[in-house]
């Protein structure tokens, strides 16, 4: 049993009182834990490169409830959240989880859960991306359920503009400045053409002023090609695969690839002056990150006595 109640709030802790995440939880119970993690994330990325970005991601849409709900494989008369839009065809990285799994249950049984899990291998995918490392907060538990309609909810959508972003974000407890600072996660990572295809369509003659005319080319090139829908572009056109600043230098010249992205720009003053300061500084962007996926990874985290350790991230445990 995983005790999670530090005796006092500080500043490796953070919670309403009701609830609690540490640092170092497993520092006893699997004092492994995390070098296992590591090591499986980096065999992944070496073998798939784009996997670093998947991982980031899979964490984000479990987050908003970082309880490993987005885990949970659909059966007979149970649906999870594997099916709802944001994640359907588009998530992947579930067989990674897996394998650490398999691996942590081996050296450490029913101790690590699969939502600390997400959270530290999406740590891990952003350091071996050359990005900024942090202490990830432990002792999340595993949901017995999931919710396909909070997931269809919750999640924006990439033709959002600033206000739906603001408002999916606050509706969580997030802030604007978490949600600018966290869409830079799309500086890796590839998107499939029906995710941007608005962008492409919307701005069809070349003098649109917010996307970059050989950008626009480019894309409708690759989307037009017979499997249109199945391509892929790059969400940063530049360092796809490194986590760095470059996604926001990329919305200052209209290379932001989904709506979402550019609106951060071209739709609002307060998010314009974030991406400016960013696009200026990899040093703030990459404190504000940090900061901001501390606040992500702790969004409705069960503790305590709630939820379980599941035994297998895909199923909850059977008696
Ligand atoms: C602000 C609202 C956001 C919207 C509207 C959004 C939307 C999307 C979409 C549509 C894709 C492409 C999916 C596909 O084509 O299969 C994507 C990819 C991705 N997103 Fe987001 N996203 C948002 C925020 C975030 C956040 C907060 C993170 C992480 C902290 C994140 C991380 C990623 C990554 C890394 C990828 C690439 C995944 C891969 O290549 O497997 N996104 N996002
Ligand atoms: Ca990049």
């Amino acid at each position: 049993q995983v005790v999670s109640k530090p005796k006092s709030l500080n500043e490796t802790c953070i919670g309403d009182g009701s609830f609690f995440l540490e640092i170092g939880i497993y520092r006893d119970s699997c004092p492994e834990a995390e070098a296992v993690i590591f090591a499986w994330v980096q065999r992944a990325i070496s073998d798939d490169p784009r996997m670093a970005a998947s991982l980031l991601r899979l964490h984000f849409h479990d987050c908003f409830g970082c309880d490993a709900s987005v885990l949970l494989d659909d059966t007979q008369g149970f649906v999870g959240e594997k099916t709802a839009g944001p994640n359907l065809n588009s998530l992947r990285g579930f067989e990674v989880i897996d394998a650490i799994k398999s691996d942590l249950e081996a050296v450490c049984p029913v101790t690590v859960s699969c939502a600390d899990i997400l959270a530290v291998a999406a740590r891990d995918s952003v350091i071996l991306s050359g990005g900024p490392g942090w202490e990830v907060q432990t002792g999340r538990k595993d949901s017995l359920t999931a919710s396909k309609t909070a997931a269809n909810n919750n999640i924006p959508g990439p033709n959002s503009d600033v206000t739906t972003l603001v408002s999916k974000f606050q509706n969580v407890g997030l802030t604007l400045g978490d949600m600018v600072a966290l869409s830079g996660a799309h500086t890796m990572g590839k998107a499939r053409c029906s995710t941007f295809s608005s962008r492409l369509n919307n701005n069809g003659n070349s003098n649109s002023p917010d996307i970059n005319v050989d950008f626009l080319q480019s894309l409708q090139q690759l989307c037009s090609q017979s499997d249109g829908n199945a391509s892929l572009a790059h969400l940063d056109l530049v360092t796809p695969s490194t986590f760095d600043n470059q996604y926001y230098v990329n919305l200052i010249s209209g290379e932001g690839l989904l709506v979402s992205d550019q609106v951060l720009v071209t739709g609002d003053d307060q998010t314009r002056e974030i991406v400016e300061s960013y696009a200026n500084d990899l040093m703030i962007f990459f404190e504000d990150f940090r900061r901001s996926m501390l606040r992500m990874g702790s969004l409705g985290a069960l503790t305590g006595e709630e939820g379980e350790i599941r035994k297998n991230c895909r199923t909850v445990n059977q008696f």
